[in-house]
C-alpha cells in the first residue's frame, strides 16, 4: 500500500540557512512564511499537489482564532437532524448568493468572517484560486470521522479544483478509486494514504473527484482535535 508521509521542512525564509526563531516569525507580523516546495501526487484519473501553507506559528494563531470564532451548525431542529448524526462537527460559509444541498437539504451558508477571509486571501496569493464557499469539519479526536465519499455536488463549478486546508491534529486521509472498492471491486488499484499537517493545503484537482473516493478514518490514538476547511467554487443560484 503507497504511503505519502509528507514531513515539514526546514524553514529558510531568508534563504541564508538560518533557522528562524519563532520571535522572528512574529515580528515580521506572522506573514514570514517561505515558499515550501510542493508535492505532487499523481495516479489514474488523480491529481493532487500537497504542500505547507502557514508557517507554525501562523496555523497556531489561526487554530486558536477558528475554535473562538466558528459557529458549528448545532443540529437542533428539524432542519439540521442530519447534522446532528454526523460524527464530528459541521458549518459552511460563503457569499451570500450561493445554496448548498446536502442530503437533501438546501440551505445558505453564513457569512464570511475575518479568520476565512484571511485563509481565502493566502489561497488566491498562493495558487490563483479564489474560493466563494467553504465547509470546515471539526473533529473533536479520533473517534470523529468522515466516510468515504466525492465531492460531486450540483452547485461546484465544473472542472474547478477543491482547496483542503488543515490545522491541528496530523491525521491520515485516504483516496480509493471508484473501481476498487468493497466486494463489487472490478479492478485493484492501491489506495492512496496522505497524512495531512497543521498548517497544510491539499489541493484536488480535476478530475480526482470523478473516480477517487476520499475518507478521513477513525484514529483512536488520536487525542487532539482537528480542523478542515474545504474551499470550493460554486455557481450562483440562477447560473446552473
Ligand atoms: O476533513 C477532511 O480532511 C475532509 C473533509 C471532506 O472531505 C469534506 O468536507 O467533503
Ligand atoms: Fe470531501
Amino acid at each position: 500500500m503507497d504511503r505519502f508521509v509528507v514531513k515539514r521542512p526546514a524553514e529558510d525564509p531568508g534563504g541564508d540557512g538560518k533557522k528562524p526563531r519563532l520571535e522572528d516569525e512574529e515580528e515580521a507580523g506572522g506573514l514570514s512564511r517561505p515558499s515550501v516546495p510542493s508535492q505532487e501526487i499523481r495516479a489514474q484519473g488523480l491529481s493532487l499537489e500537497y504542500r505547507l501553507l502557514f508557517s507554525r506559528a501562523e496555523a497556531d494563531a489561526i487554530y486558536q482564532q477558528l475554535e473562538k470564532e466558528v459557529e458549528y451548525f448545532e443540529g437542533k431542529g428539524r432542519m439540521f437532524g442530519k447534522w446532528h448524526q454526523i460524527p464530528r462537527k459541521q458549518v459552511t460559509y460563503g457569499d451570500p448568493e450561493l445554496t448548498y444541498t446536502y442530503s437533501g437539504v438546501t440551505f445558505s451558508p453564513k457569512p464570511w468572517i475575518p479568520v476565512l477571509n484571511h485563509i481565502r486571501d493566502r489561497l488566491v496569493l498562493e495558487t490563483g484560486h479564489a474560493f466563494n464557499f467553504v465547509v470546515i469539519n471539526r473533529y473533536k479526536d479520533g473517534e470523529d470521522h468522515i466516510g468515504e465519499h466525492r465531492d460531486d455536488e450540483k452547485e461546484l463549478v465544473p472542472r474547478s479544483p477543491i482547496a483542503s486546508v488543515t490545522f491541528g491534529a496530523c491525521r491520515d486521509f485516504v483516496f480509493r478509486h471508484c473501481d476498487s472498492r468493497g466486494k463489487n471491486a472490478t479492478r485493484h488499484i492501491k489506495p492512496i494514504r496522505l497524512q495531512l499537517e497543521h498548517g497544510s493545503l491539499l489541493m484536488m484537482k480535476y478530475p480526482t473527484n470523478v473516480y477517487w473516493y476520499h475518507s478521513l478514518p477513525i484514529r483512536r490514538r488520536v487525542l487532539a482535535p482537528r480542523i478542515n476547511l474545504t474551499f470550493r467554487k460554486m455557481m450562483p443560484v440562477g447560473n446552473k
